[in-house]
């Protein structure tokens, strides 16, 4: 499998690593970012592409990881799967936007592409979707981060977000993936509460969800990425472990 990436900061230097490292199976042949800079750093690791443009890199690639953000999720995904290439979003707020996903998707089913949502930064999707089979009565995320991780800077606890995950993917877009991919899962609109703490130096995730199947609760406490403490080594981990599952076959979890 030939893959291309986009967006070539902290989740896409992981992958790289990783795939150079002949840890996964697949070709990591080009790389686009509105950085050149930082894509041609990136390809040079794996003797790679650096690309001006994504649809430079379409003709050669049989699935395109977005890992860049929710602007690039709305201005390049859906040409990605118009040239019937499968994508692999990381960017999962943009998907809280039911236009959007509904165009997406459209655009998967008449091109016979598929869109993959890795579990990201948390654990737990798999019991939630095995879940929303019965019915579920509440989901909630309780997010910590380090303030400089929130691009902030205080010395006190502060909650700065209550309220539901399609509010919080707008007010904060590169911060709060995780409750988009919780809300995608149950096919429903899931509580966050985001909390600034200079008291803790991990991205710390807490999910709990009750339903007729009884309860679970689950904590992830993750190490940040050294070149972008809003992002978890976890959410890149995510992104690996699905990239060899798509060329594994069976596959282990719901
Ligand atoms: N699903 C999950 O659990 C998680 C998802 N994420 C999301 O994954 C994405 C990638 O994260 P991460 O690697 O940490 O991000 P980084 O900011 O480290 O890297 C993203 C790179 O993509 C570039 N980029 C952004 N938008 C575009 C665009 N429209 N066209 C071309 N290049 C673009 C950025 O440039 P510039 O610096 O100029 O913006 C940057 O070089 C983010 O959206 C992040 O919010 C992160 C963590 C967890
Ligand atoms: O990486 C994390 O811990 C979570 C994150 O940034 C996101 O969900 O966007």
């Amino acid at each position: 499998m030939i893959v291309g990436i986009v967006g070539c900061g902290a989740i896409a230097n992981l992958i790289t690593g990783f795939v150079r490292d002949g840890k996964v199976p697949v070709e990591l042949g080009f790389f686009y970012d509105r950085d050149l800079e930082r894509a041609e750093n990136l390809a040079s690791m794996v003797d790679g592409t650096a690309v001006l443009d994504v649809t430079d890199m379409l003709p050669h690639v049989d699935l395109v990881v977005e890992a860049a953000s929710p602007e690039a999720v709305r201005e390049l995904v859906p040409g990605i799967l118009e040239a019937g290439r499968d994508v692999v979003v990381m960017s999962v707020g943009a998907l809280m936007d039911p236009e959007l996903r509904s165009l997406l998707e459209k655009k998967a089913s008449e091109n016979n592409a598929e869109i993959h949502v890795p579990s990201g930064a948390i654990v737990g999707l798999d019991g939630l979707k095995a879940a929303s089979m019965g019915s579920i009565r509440s989901v909630k995320l309780v997010t910590r981060k380090p303030p400089r991780s929130l691009g902030i800077s205080m010395d006190e606890k502060k909650v700065l977000y209550t309220g539901k995950a399609s509010e919080a993917v707008k007010r904060f877009p590169l911060n709060i993936n995780v409750a988009a991919a919780l809300s995608l899962a149950c096919g429903r609109d899931i509580d966050v509460e985001i909390i600034a703490d200079p008291a803790v130096d991990r991205n710390v995730h807490e999910v709990t969800v009750k339903g007729d199947f009884g309860e679970f609760k689950t904590i992830t406490e993750n190490v940040r990425c050294s070149i972008n403490p809003k992002t978890s080594v976890m959410a890149a981990y995510s992104a690996i472990r699905l990239l060899k599952s798509l060329s594994e076959n069976m596959h282990i979890g719901t």
